[in-house]
Order: C-alpha cells, then structure tokens, then sequence
C-alpha cells in the first residue's frame, strides 16, 4: 500500500525571515481518511500544496513510497490536489471542461461523474466562470472523486455548499471510499462535519504539528456524562472534570479520563466526547504546559 512520508519539511517563502511550516514530520498511509485541521493561516493549504508539488520545499523531503514528489511526474500523478484556485478554462462549458479533465485521466470514473452531475443538479451546459461559489466547489467535487489518483487532498471541499450539497458530498465520499479504498486528506473548519467520517487526526499550529494521531486514540477515554445534575455528580465524583454545562437541573460534564467504578445512575447517560471539543482541550492543555 502507498504512502507519503513527510521528512524534516520546512517552508519559508523567498524574503521572509519567518517559515510557515516548521519541521513538519508526518506519514500519511494508504487508504485512510485525514482530517488536516487548524486556525486560519496555520499552513494547512501551504502542505497541501507542497505534496501536490505546486510548490517547493525550502528543506526536508515528501516522499512517496520512498521516493521523492518533487519533478516526479508518475508520482505526482498519484495525487490530486483539489483547492480554491479557479485553474479550470473560465469560458469552457462544463460538459467540454469535464471531457477535457477525463481525457488526462486514463482511468477516470465516467459513470460515477454522470451519477455525481445529475446528484447535484449540475446543469453542463453553463461556463465554470458562471457558476456560484458553491457550484464551482461542487465541480471540483465531482472532478476530486472521479479522478484515478491514490492521494486526493480536499482544501476546505464545502466551501459555499448548503447543508444538503455538503450531505450529499460527505455520502458520496463515503460510498466512492467504499468502493475504491484510497487516501483523503480532507481540511476544513467544520470538524464536526467530518468526525464520523476521519481515522486519523493532524492538527497544525504556527506551521508545526501540534497533533498527529488517530481518531480512535484520541477519542479513548474521553467522555461526556449528562443527566440530572445530583445524579451526575455523584457519579464523576472525584474526576477532574474539564467543563460543566448546565441547563437547569440538568446537566454535562466532560472529562478525559477512565469511566468511573461507582454504579452508573440509570438516569445518567453517557456517550465520547465529540472530537471538536477534544481537540480544543487537547490544544488548551498544551499551551498551559
Ligand atoms: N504566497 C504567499 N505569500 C505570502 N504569505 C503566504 C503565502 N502563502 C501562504 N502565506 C502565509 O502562510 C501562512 C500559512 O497559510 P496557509 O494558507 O497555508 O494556511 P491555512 O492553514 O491553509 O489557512 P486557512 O485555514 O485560512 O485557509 C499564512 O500566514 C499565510 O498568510
């Protein structure tokens, strides 16, 4: 199975005294899904686009199966870079700009595109320049799960998508990676859109990578336990407790920790935490260390 491996990796651009990624180190495995998250500006677009080689590497080394990226044109074939970049010919009509986009893929999947095209409602006759930002997202989309490649980063994929679009993409993410077992990495804001669909976490900060784990070991022991607000207590006694909320006599509280010994209260119900608020903790942790 392929993968990429990232070695030592550092990224300043020409006449800036300061990087945007920092010795970044980071193995992305064959056929997983990656969640890349981070605050605005963290260089989640700029590793992107270094794996895609659309950019070069002030130092270290992105390999696939062990090799380097870089002017490698059979390698970087293997990766489709899906961003926020309108490359595509502005005047073409879709159905031309489609046939052109499978025309270099060899292998490229015709049906699911007609499958995706009449799913979203995607009317081929109108020029990508026409299209809202929404349906430019969604072009891409469809081009992104369509095109034979073994690597496929998604930068923010929903960008402009109503909740039904962004339903839909997430479903048909899920049925094509069934189907097709290949690696995404997916970045977006919207980690709750995409906590049930992710195996592994990495989350940058600053250019460095502060989280590189999977989903399941993060979300191990860590959990939120809600119910009438005696019961509750009682229950996480003696548990250091990371937020309480509080609705009247009801309440949550979180915390990452083994579930208490004591008997739980039938009145209490008890489910992971979700990933967002995890990864927040986990990052407000750090910064106090
Ligand atoms: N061509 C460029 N010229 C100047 N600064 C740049 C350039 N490309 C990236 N940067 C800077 O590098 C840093 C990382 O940017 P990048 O777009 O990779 O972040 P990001 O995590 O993708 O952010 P966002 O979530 O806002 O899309 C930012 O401070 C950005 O301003």
């Amino acid at each position: 199975m392929s993968k990429i491996e990232i070695k030592h990796l550092n990224k300043r651009l020409i006449g800036s005294k300061e990087n945007i990624l920092n010795d970044i180190n980071l193995t992305f495995d064959g056929e997983k899904i990656y969640g890349l998250f981070g605050q605005n500006g963290a260089g989640k677009s700029t590793l992107m686009s270094l794996i895609a080689d659309y950019n070069k590497t002030t130092s270290g080394e992105i390999l696939l199966d062990g090799q380097e990226i870089h002017n490698n044109q059979a390698l970087i074939n293997k990766v489709y870079y899906m961003n926020q970049m309108d490359m595509f010919p502005k005047h073409e009509k879709l159905e031309k700009l489609f046939k052109m986009i499978s025309n270099i893929y060899p292998d490229y999947d015709l049906s699911l595109q007609k499958e995706l095209i009449n799913k979203f409602n995607v009317d081929i006759k109108k020029t990508f320049n026409s299209l809202s930002t929404g349906y430019k997202s969604i072009v891409k989309i469809i081009i992104s799960l369509c095109v034979p490649c073994e690597f496929i980063l998604l930068d923010e994929p929903t960008l402009g998508l109503d909740a039904r679009n962004r339903e839909v993409f997430y479903r048909e993410l899920i049925a094509s990676y069934s189907k097709n077992p290949r690696t995404f990495i997916i970045s977006t804001h919207i980690i709750e859109e995409v906590d049930q669909i992710i195996n592994e976490v990495v989350f940058i900060k600053d250019g460095r990578v502060k989280i590189n784990n999977s989903v399941d070991d993060i979300r191990s022991q860590s959990y939120s336990v809600s119910g009438p607000a005696e019961d509750v207590d009682s229950y996480v006694q003696g548990i250091h407790i990371l937020e309480k909320d509080r609705l009247g006599r009801y309440e949550t509280v979180h915390f990452m920790h083994e579930l208490p010994e004591n008997p739980r209260p039938e009145s209490v119900d008890v489910e992971k935490m979700k990933l967002q608020k995890l990864l927040v903790y986990i990052m407000n942790s750090e910064e106090v260390e």
